[in-house]
Protein backbone atom coordinates (compact mmCIF):
# COMPACT_ATOMS: atom_id res chain seq x y z
CA UNK A 1 0.00 0.00 0.00
CA UNK A 2 0.83 3.86 -0.60
CA UNK A 3 2.85 5.51 2.41
CA UNK A 4 0.04 7.31 3.15
CA UNK A 5 -2.24 4.78 3.15
CA UNK A 6 -0.26 2.60 5.68
CA UNK A 7 -0.52 6.10 7.94
CA UNK A 8 -4.26 5.89 7.91
CA UNK A 9 -4.43 2.28 8.54
CA UNK A 10 -1.57 2.38 10.66
CA UNK A 11 -2.35 5.16 13.17
CA UNK A 12 -5.15 3.79 15.42
CA UNK A 13 -2.66 1.36 16.60
CA UNK A 14 -0.44 3.79 17.97
CA UNK A 15 -1.82 4.56 21.42
CA UNK A 16 0.84 6.11 23.52
CA UNK A 17 2.34 9.22 22.98
CA UNK A 18 4.89 10.29 20.56
CA UNK A 19 3.84 7.37 18.45
CA UNK A 20 1.98 9.03 15.98
CA UNK A 21 4.35 9.06 13.28
CA UNK A 22 7.69 10.67 14.78
CA UNK A 23 10.95 8.98 13.80
CA UNK A 24 12.61 10.69 16.45
CA UNK A 25 13.69 7.76 18.37
CA UNK A 26 13.49 9.84 22.20
CA UNK A 27 9.71 10.07 21.53
CA UNK A 28 9.23 6.77 19.94
CA UNK A 29 7.48 4.13 22.14
CA UNK A 30 5.69 1.47 21.05
CA UNK A 31 2.04 1.16 20.84
CA UNK A 32 0.06 -1.84 22.99
CA UNK A 33 -3.73 -1.61 20.93
CA UNK A 34 -2.92 -4.82 18.62
CA UNK A 35 -6.44 -4.53 17.26
CA UNK A 36 -6.76 -1.53 14.39
CA UNK A 37 -9.96 0.67 14.52
CA UNK A 38 -10.82 -0.26 11.07
CA UNK A 39 -11.55 -3.26 8.55
CA UNK A 40 -9.25 -6.32 8.91
CA UNK A 41 -9.26 -8.72 6.18
CA UNK A 42 -7.79 -10.88 9.07
CA UNK A 43 -8.63 -10.49 12.28
CA UNK A 44 -7.19 -12.73 15.10
CA UNK A 45 -8.85 -12.41 18.39
CA UNK A 46 -7.81 -13.97 21.86
CA UNK A 47 -6.13 -16.94 19.69
CA UNK A 48 -5.40 -19.56 22.09
CA UNK A 49 -2.95 -22.24 19.92
CA UNK A 50 -0.62 -24.88 20.07
CA UNK A 51 0.58 -28.49 19.20
CA UNK A 52 -1.59 -31.42 20.25
CA UNK A 53 -2.39 -30.52 24.45
CA UNK A 54 0.99 -28.49 24.41
CA UNK A 55 -0.30 -24.92 24.45
CA UNK A 56 2.03 -22.35 22.68
CA UNK A 57 -0.06 -19.19 22.00
CA UNK A 58 -2.06 -17.11 24.38
CA UNK A 59 -4.82 -14.69 23.70
CA UNK A 60 -2.84 -13.18 20.94
CA UNK A 61 -4.60 -10.33 19.13
CA UNK A 62 -3.90 -9.25 15.51
CA UNK A 63 -5.49 -7.86 12.69
CA UNK A 64 -4.10 -7.12 9.15
CA UNK A 65 -5.81 -4.94 6.94
CA UNK A 66 -6.65 -4.93 3.44
CA UNK A 67 -3.26 -4.70 1.22
CA UNK A 68 -1.86 -4.12 4.42
CA UNK A 69 2.33 -4.84 5.12
CA UNK A 70 2.44 -6.62 8.82
CA UNK A 71 5.59 -8.49 10.01
CA UNK A 72 5.66 -10.78 13.42
CA UNK A 73 9.22 -9.87 15.54
CA UNK A 74 10.15 -11.49 18.47
CA UNK A 75 12.59 -14.02 20.52
CA UNK A 76 13.26 -17.42 19.05
CA UNK A 77 10.36 -19.61 20.25
CA UNK A 78 8.15 -16.85 20.38
CA UNK A 79 5.39 -18.19 18.64
CA UNK A 80 5.75 -16.39 15.61
CA UNK A 81 5.64 -19.16 13.02
CA UNK A 82 3.02 -20.72 14.95
CA UNK A 83 0.85 -17.94 14.66
CA UNK A 84 1.25 -18.31 10.69
CA UNK A 85 0.35 -22.33 11.19
CA UNK A 86 -2.60 -21.34 13.03
CA UNK A 87 -4.10 -18.79 10.36
CA UNK A 88 -3.17 -21.95 7.95
CA UNK A 89 -4.62 -24.29 9.94
CA UNK A 90 -1.96 -26.34 10.38
CA UNK A 91 -1.60 -25.96 14.35
CA UNK A 92 -4.68 -27.28 17.55
CA UNK A 93 -7.08 -24.54 17.80
CA UNK A 94 -7.85 -23.95 21.46
CA UNK A 95 -9.76 -20.78 21.55
CA UNK A 96 -10.46 -17.72 20.11
CA UNK A 97 -11.53 -16.45 16.55
CA UNK A 98 -9.59 -15.78 13.41
CA UNK A 99 -11.71 -14.10 10.97
CA UNK A 100 -10.71 -13.71 7.09
CA UNK A 101 -12.65 -11.39 4.67
CA UNK A 102 -15.48 -11.61 7.66
CA UNK A 103 -15.97 -15.15 8.53
CA UNK A 104 -14.52 -17.32 10.54
CA UNK A 105 -11.87 -19.70 9.38
CA UNK A 106 -10.62 -20.94 12.94
CA UNK A 107 -10.72 -25.34 13.01
CA UNK A 108 -10.96 -25.16 8.97
CA UNK A 109 -8.34 -27.58 6.65
CA UNK A 110 -5.75 -25.93 5.05
CA UNK A 111 -7.21 -26.62 1.88
CA UNK A 112 -10.28 -24.94 2.40
CA UNK A 113 -8.26 -21.85 3.68
CA UNK A 114 -7.01 -21.93 0.38
CA UNK A 115 -10.15 -21.41 -1.22
CA UNK A 116 -10.86 -18.74 1.22
CA UNK A 117 -7.79 -16.82 -0.33
CA UNK A 118 -4.90 -17.34 1.62
CA UNK A 119 -1.63 -18.30 0.53
CA UNK A 120 1.46 -19.62 2.93
CA UNK A 121 4.55 -19.89 2.09
CA UNK A 122 6.37 -22.10 4.96
CA UNK A 123 9.71 -21.95 6.08
CA UNK A 124 11.05 -25.69 5.33
CA UNK A 125 10.36 -27.71 2.72
CA UNK A 126 8.20 -25.69 0.57
CA UNK A 127 8.89 -26.80 -2.68
CA UNK A 128 8.23 -30.25 -4.20
CA UNK A 129 12.17 -30.81 -5.23
CA UNK A 130 11.26 -33.88 -7.43
CA UNK A 131 8.90 -32.01 -9.70
CA UNK A 132 9.72 -29.17 -12.33
CA UNK A 133 9.74 -25.47 -11.70
CA UNK A 134 6.13 -25.62 -14.08
CA UNK A 135 4.98 -28.67 -12.02
CA UNK A 136 5.47 -26.88 -9.19
CA UNK A 137 3.69 -24.22 -10.13
CA UNK A 138 0.62 -26.47 -11.27
CA UNK A 139 0.57 -27.51 -7.70
CA UNK A 140 -0.40 -24.85 -6.50
CA UNK A 141 -3.81 -24.64 -8.17
CA UNK A 142 -4.41 -28.36 -7.78
CA UNK A 143 -7.54 -27.72 -6.18
CA UNK A 144 -9.18 -25.99 -9.66
CA UNK A 145 -10.10 -28.50 -12.51
CA UNK A 146 -7.81 -26.93 -15.12
CA UNK A 147 -4.23 -25.59 -14.83
CA UNK A 148 -4.99 -21.60 -14.94
CA UNK A 149 -2.34 -20.56 -17.56
CA UNK A 150 -2.71 -17.07 -17.58
CA UNK A 151 -1.96 -17.19 -14.02
CA UNK A 152 1.68 -19.70 -14.29
CA UNK A 153 2.31 -16.76 -17.31
CA UNK A 154 1.99 -13.86 -14.35
CA UNK A 155 4.19 -15.59 -12.14
CA UNK A 156 7.04 -15.96 -14.71
CA UNK A 157 6.61 -12.13 -15.33
CA UNK A 158 7.04 -12.01 -11.27
CA UNK A 159 9.86 -14.03 -11.34
CA UNK A 160 11.40 -14.39 -14.67
CA UNK A 161 14.19 -17.14 -14.02
CA UNK A 162 11.38 -19.28 -13.59
CA UNK A 163 10.19 -19.04 -16.80
CA UNK A 164 13.74 -20.19 -18.02
CA UNK A 165 13.71 -23.24 -15.16
CA UNK A 166 10.31 -24.05 -16.13
CA UNK A 167 11.59 -27.39 -16.71
CA UNK A 168 14.60 -27.70 -14.28
CA UNK A 169 13.96 -29.97 -11.16
CA UNK A 170 12.75 -27.80 -8.45
CA UNK A 171 15.73 -29.54 -6.43
CA UNK A 172 18.41 -28.58 -8.20
CA UNK A 173 17.53 -24.37 -8.34
CA UNK A 174 19.43 -22.33 -5.85
CA UNK A 175 17.97 -21.15 -2.70
CA UNK A 176 16.66 -17.96 -3.89
CA UNK A 177 15.31 -19.30 -6.79
CA UNK A 178 13.54 -21.90 -4.63
CA UNK A 179 11.99 -19.63 -2.80
CA UNK A 180 10.73 -17.59 -5.68
CA UNK A 181 9.25 -21.00 -6.78
CA UNK A 182 7.21 -21.25 -2.98
CA UNK A 183 6.07 -17.94 -3.20
CA UNK A 184 4.99 -18.37 -6.89
CA UNK A 185 3.36 -21.43 -6.22
CA UNK A 186 1.14 -19.51 -2.72
CA UNK A 187 0.55 -16.79 -5.66
CA UNK A 188 -0.96 -19.29 -8.04
CA UNK A 189 -4.40 -18.78 -7.11
CA UNK A 190 -3.83 -14.72 -6.46
CA UNK A 191 -4.80 -14.72 -2.69
CA UNK A 192 -5.53 -11.72 -1.15
CA UNK A 193 -3.39 -12.25 1.69
CA UNK A 194 -0.06 -14.24 1.80
CA UNK A 195 1.61 -15.79 4.57
CA UNK A 196 5.44 -15.88 4.36
CA UNK A 197 7.48 -17.60 6.93
CA UNK A 198 10.87 -16.31 7.51
CA UNK A 199 11.38 -15.63 3.42
CA UNK A 200 15.28 -15.13 3.33
CA UNK A 201 16.07 -18.01 5.73
CA UNK A 202 19.13 -19.40 4.16
CA UNK A 203 19.75 -16.69 1.25
CA UNK A 204 23.14 -15.48 0.60
CA UNK A 205 23.23 -11.80 1.84
CA UNK A 206 23.28 -10.44 -1.30
CA UNK A 207 20.11 -12.11 -2.61
CA UNK A 208 18.24 -10.86 0.54
CA UNK A 209 17.42 -7.34 -0.55
CA UNK A 210 16.10 -8.63 -3.90
CA UNK A 211 13.94 -10.61 -1.60
CA UNK A 212 12.27 -7.87 -0.03
CA UNK A 213 12.41 -6.04 -3.40
CA UNK A 214 10.27 -8.83 -4.63
CA UNK A 215 7.57 -9.23 -1.46
CA UNK A 216 7.28 -4.93 -1.90
CA UNK A 217 6.23 -5.54 -5.49
CA UNK A 218 3.86 -8.32 -4.34
CA UNK A 219 2.16 -6.42 -1.65
CA UNK A 220 2.07 -2.87 -4.32
CA UNK A 221 0.08 -4.98 -6.59
CA UNK A 222 -2.53 -5.58 -4.02
CA UNK A 223 -1.77 -8.63 -2.15
CA UNK A 224 -1.87 -7.82 1.71
CA UNK A 225 1.43 -9.63 3.73
CA UNK A 226 1.75 -11.56 6.85
CA UNK A 227 5.31 -12.15 7.77
CA UNK A 228 7.70 -13.20 9.96
CA UNK A 229 11.36 -13.01 9.41
CA UNK A 230 14.52 -13.35 10.91
CA UNK A 231 16.07 -10.24 9.77
CA UNK A 232 13.59 -7.83 11.73
CA UNK A 233 15.40 -4.56 11.37
CA UNK A 234 15.02 -4.92 6.98
CA UNK A 235 11.02 -6.55 7.73
CA UNK A 236 10.44 -3.58 10.15
CA UNK A 237 11.71 -0.56 7.65
CA UNK A 238 9.99 -2.53 4.53
CA UNK A 239 6.24 -3.49 6.37
CA UNK A 240 3.56 -0.86 7.73
CA UNK A 241 3.06 -2.41 10.98
CA UNK A 242 4.59 -4.78 13.40
CA UNK A 243 3.89 -6.95 15.57
CA UNK A 244 6.27 -8.20 18.86
CA UNK A 245 5.77 -11.33 20.18
CA UNK A 246 7.04 -12.68 23.41
CA UNK A 247 6.59 -16.27 24.86
CA UNK A 248 3.10 -16.79 22.69
CA UNK A 249 1.85 -13.32 23.67
CA UNK A 250 1.36 -9.73 22.31
CA UNK A 251 3.81 -7.48 23.61
CA UNK A 252 4.20 -4.06 21.18
CA UNK A 253 1.95 -3.10 18.00
CA UNK A 254 2.81 -0.16 16.09
CA UNK A 255 4.24 0.90 12.79
CA UNK A 256 7.48 -0.41 11.71
CA UNK A 257 9.30 2.71 12.04
CA UNK A 258 7.88 3.35 15.64
CA UNK A 259 9.11 -0.10 16.77
CA UNK A 260 12.49 0.75 15.25
CA UNK A 261 12.99 3.71 16.60
CA UNK A 262 11.66 2.39 20.03
CA UNK A 263 14.82 2.00 22.58
CA UNK A 264 13.13 -1.04 24.41
CA UNK A 265 12.47 -2.82 21.32
CA UNK A 266 15.34 -2.32 19.79
CA UNK A 267 17.66 -3.57 23.46
CA UNK A 268 15.24 -6.37 24.15
CA UNK A 269 14.29 -7.60 20.57
CA UNK A 270 16.35 -6.16 17.57
CA UNK A 271 20.07 -6.75 19.54
CA UNK A 272 20.53 -3.41 20.18
N1 LIG B 1 5.25 -29.23 15.63
C1 LIG B 1 5.49 -28.84 16.88
N2 LIG B 1 5.20 -29.64 17.93
C2 LIG B 1 5.42 -29.23 19.20
N3 LIG B 1 5.94 -28.03 19.53
C3 LIG B 1 6.26 -27.19 18.53
C4 LIG B 1 6.05 -27.55 17.16
N4 LIG B 1 6.46 -26.52 16.39
C5 LIG B 1 6.89 -25.56 17.25
N5 LIG B 1 6.79 -25.97 18.53
C6 LIG B 1 7.14 -25.21 19.73
O1 LIG B 1 6.36 -24.03 19.76
C7 LIG B 1 7.11 -22.95 20.31
C8 LIG B 1 7.01 -21.78 19.34
O2 LIG B 1 7.66 -22.17 18.13
P1 LIG B 1 7.61 -21.24 16.85
O3 LIG B 1 8.32 -21.94 15.75
O4 LIG B 1 6.23 -20.77 16.62
O5 LIG B 1 8.47 -19.97 17.35
P2 LIG B 1 9.12 -18.80 16.53
O6 LIG B 1 8.84 -17.55 17.29
O7 LIG B 1 8.67 -18.86 15.12
O8 LIG B 1 10.65 -19.17 16.69
P3 LIG B 1 11.91 -19.01 15.72
O9 LIG B 1 12.17 -17.52 15.62
O10 LIG B 1 13.00 -19.70 16.49
O11 LIG B 1 11.58 -19.65 14.41
C9 LIG B 1 8.52 -23.47 20.51
O12 LIG B 1 8.67 -23.77 21.88
C10 LIG B 1 8.57 -24.72 19.68
O13 LIG B 1 9.44 -25.67 20.24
Amino acid sequence: MTADAADEEAAPASTDEGSSGATDEAAAHAGTDHAIDGDAILRIRDLDAGYGDLQILTDVVLDVADEEYVTIVGPNGAGKSTVMKTVFGLTTHMGGTVEFEGEPIQGLAPEQIIREGIGFVPQNDNVFPGLSVRENLEMGAYILDEVPEDQIETIYDRFPILRERSEQKAGTLSGGQRQMVAMGRALMLDPDLLLLDEPSAGLAPDLVSDMFDRIDRINESGTAILMVEQNAKEALRRCDRGYVLVNGENRYTDRGDVLLADEGVRRDFLGG
